[in-house]
């Protein structure tokens, strides 16, 4: 996939594209349809490009710090968007400056400049200042430059239609089944195993810590099952059952918030590896223990009981 950088106007790419325009944090279920509809109406000479932007404006116009962290920052988004046969990515800088373009520049200036021969985008699709303006606008001004526009209905999961502002609750509220079945996926964080303060291996339960993983929203604190993917071509096995913790772990007076995970079973050095973890399930919320005893023996509960659940699935 290749990711051209866009601070104003696109560059002219001569490029026959489906092009597929929106934010698309978390790529739940309701955008995958819309790639999976761009990809069926693609002809043979086109390729699938996206039009997104890195930021979400609410961040960048009101530092609203609800729309700070992602469901998917852009390394984990691009990874996702790829395996869904996405060629081209235009990352936007979304910029005060940005948030100025009309509706009419956007589609006669910025766009016109690529060669779409169509865009999709999703029900309910608002773009240009102020977010104004709707689809019966860009059809008009896509008739301009003779691009065909398809709407893609929302996606509704048990009567609900699916949003990415949705999932960042269910997340938030440790709400893994449900967050799972409106991504089409476990939610997922991927980042770097860093040192920390070596007592996991004294306790018995060394614990990968991830670093770099703080554009992330963060899961409620707590203990989950999970599994983790290990990116390095080292391990013969990628693929492992975990037991994670999340949070701010009180009984070693921890600092900040830090996802660290037990491989189940696993034996070997992890530091410096890039990692996946996701969260498959929640198990209990984080304990202040009087103790490293009674901490210890909490965490043989919970590794007996993930065990036992992880034989079952
Ligand atoms: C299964 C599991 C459950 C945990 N539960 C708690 C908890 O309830 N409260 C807490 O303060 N820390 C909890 N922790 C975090 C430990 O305190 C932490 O892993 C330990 O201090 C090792 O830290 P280190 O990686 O810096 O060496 C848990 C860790 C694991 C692996
Ligand atoms: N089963 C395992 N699960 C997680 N990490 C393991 C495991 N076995 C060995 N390790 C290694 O041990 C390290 C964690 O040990 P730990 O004592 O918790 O140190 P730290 O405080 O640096 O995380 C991991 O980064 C990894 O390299």
């Amino acid at each position: 996939m290749e990711i051209i950088e866009v601070t104003s106007t696109p560059p002219n790419d001569l490029e026959p594209v489906v092009l597929v325009i929106g934010k698309f944090d978390g790529v739940h279920k309701g955008h995958q349809l819309i790639f999976d509809t761009a990809r069926e109406l693609m002809e043979e000479e086109d390729q699938l490009a996206v039009y997104s932007f890195s930021d979400h404006p609410q961040w960048i116009l009101r530092q609203d710090p609800k729309f700070e962290k992602k469901l998917t920052p852009d390394a984990e988004k691009f990874q996702i968007l790829k395996d869904l046969g996405v060629q081209r990515y235009y990352r936007v800088q979304f910029t005060k400056e940005y948030a100025n373009i009309t509706a009419r520049e956007f589609i006669l200036d910025h766009i016109s400049r690529l060669h779409v021969k169509r865009i999709v985008v999703g029900e309910g699709f608002h773009f240009g200042k102020g977010s104004e303006s709707s689809i019966e606008e860009l059809v008009s001004l896509c008739a301009q430059i003779n691009v065909a526009v398809t709407v893609v209905p929302l996606l509704k999961e048990e009567g609900n239609i699916i949003c990415s502002s949705d999932v960042r609750s269910l997340v938030e509220d440790g709400n893994m089944d449900e967050a799972w079945a409106l991504l089409g996926r476990p939610y997922t964080v991927t980042g770097t195993v860093i040192h920390g303060r070596k007592l996991g291996r004294e306790l018995g339960f060394p614990t990968i810590n991830l670093g770099g993983t703080d554009s992330y929203v963060f899961p409620k604190p707590g203990v989950y099952m999970g599994s983790v993917e290990i990116h390095d071509g080292n391990f013969a096995q990628t693929n492992w059952n975990v037991l994670i913790s999340a949070g701010y772990r009180p009984t070693v007076n921890g600092s900040g918030y830090l996802i660290e995970a037990h491989l189940l079973d696993f034996s070997g050095d992890l530091y410096g590896a890039t990692v996946s973890v996701s969260f498959l399930k929640f198990m209990r919320g984080e304990i202040k223990f009087s103790g490293l005893d009674s901490l210890i023996a909490q965490m043989t509960k919970d590794m007996a009981e993930a065990k036992s659940v992880f034989q079952q699935m």
